[in-house]
């Protein structure tokens, strides 16, 4: 599907009000990446948000290597806030209340790194607010985290997919799906199940909501045949394909960044407004 084509994407069985509107000049100042001729979802960002740093992927490692070793954080304590903020940007976008379908379902695909981490908290917290969210999670680490994540689910009765369903079953079945395929250290060719995996997920009509990066996307440069999700959340800051996303929300989340951290990055990230753990783009 390709970007154009997205813009014109319907959704079946959730919550659509208007088509994004067309892409304007915003003249988005991004390193690496020049000036950026439009922003997501063709308004032009305010004074707050302009300046926030896109990051490219070695920047975005490197960031998750200093939040663990120099400012003494464990992943689970970073995944849980992470998971945290998507599931609380996902609840704003797709409220309880906005859901057609009986029951307020929903799919949630996790991959084998920290992204597919950050999805099973997603659900466990969706599960809390009220949702009722199934789990494909096809490539289990061994990890204990990973473990215990998947056994947190499982005691709050969410059910996990043996295989991913037909697109058609997708949106029969549930009103959106949450991407936690892959985050910042995708590189290459899709290898499988994944592969067949993302072809599913181009072929539904629900909306998608990615966490971090679309899966399949190249951190940086994006993909212009490959998912569009309706809802994308950036964790810690966004990267630089973000740039070319155009989908209708674009949230950032993982409210933990140490403003030393911020100030050694030049982060610029803009100020959540009270105690909120997600901010609108
Ligand atoms: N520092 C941060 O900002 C934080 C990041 N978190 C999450 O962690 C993510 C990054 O996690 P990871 O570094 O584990 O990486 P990912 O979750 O992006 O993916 C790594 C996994 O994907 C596999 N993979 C990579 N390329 C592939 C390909 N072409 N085909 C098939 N499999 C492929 C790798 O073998 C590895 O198992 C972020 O995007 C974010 O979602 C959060 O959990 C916590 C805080
Ligand atoms: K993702």
């Amino acid at each position: 599907m390709s970007t154009s084509s997205r813009s014109s994407r319907k959704y079946h069985g959730s919550i659509i009000t208007a088509e994004p509107p067309e892409p304007a000049e915003c003249g988005v100042s991004v390193p690496g990446l020049g000036s950026a001729s439009w922003c997501p979802l063709g308004r032009p960002l305010s004074t707050m948000t302009q300046n926030i740093k896109y990051l490219g992927q070695a920047e975005a490692q490197q960031i998750d290597q200093d939040l663990f070793s120099e400012f003494g954080f464990s992943v689970d304590q970073l995944m849980e806030l992470a998971g945290l903020s998507c599931a609380t940007a996902v609840s704003r976008v797709y409220p309880l209340s906005s859901l057609l379908k009986s029951r307020p379902s929903l799919l949630v695909v996790c991959g084998p790194g920290n992204n597919g981490g950050d999805g099973l908290v997603c659900a466990r917290h969706l599960k809390l607010f009220g949702y009722e969210p199934t789990l494909l999670y096809p490539k289990r680490p061994s990890h204990a985290l990973f473990q215990a994540l998947t056994t947190q689910c499982e005691k709050m009765d969410i059910p996990f997919l043996t295989e991913m369903p037909e697109a058609a079953v997708i949106d029969e079945a549930y009103n959106f799906v949450v991407d936690a395929i892959f985050g910042f250290s995708f590189k290459g060719a899709v290898r499988e199940p994944f592969g067949t995996i993302l072809d599913t997920l181009q072929k539904t009509t629900v909306p998608i909501a990615s966490i971090d990066i679309p899966s399949g996307w190249d951190v940086e440069q994006g993909s212009s045949d490959g998912l569009q999700p309706d809802l994308l959340i950036s964790l810690t800051a966004p990267k630089k394909s973000a740039l070319l996303f155009r989908g209708r929300y674009h949230y950032l989340g993982g409210r933990f960044v140490p403003p030393q951290l911020e100030r050694k990055y030049n982060l610029n990230l803009p100020q959540y407004p009270g105690t909120d753990c997600v901010l609108q783009l």
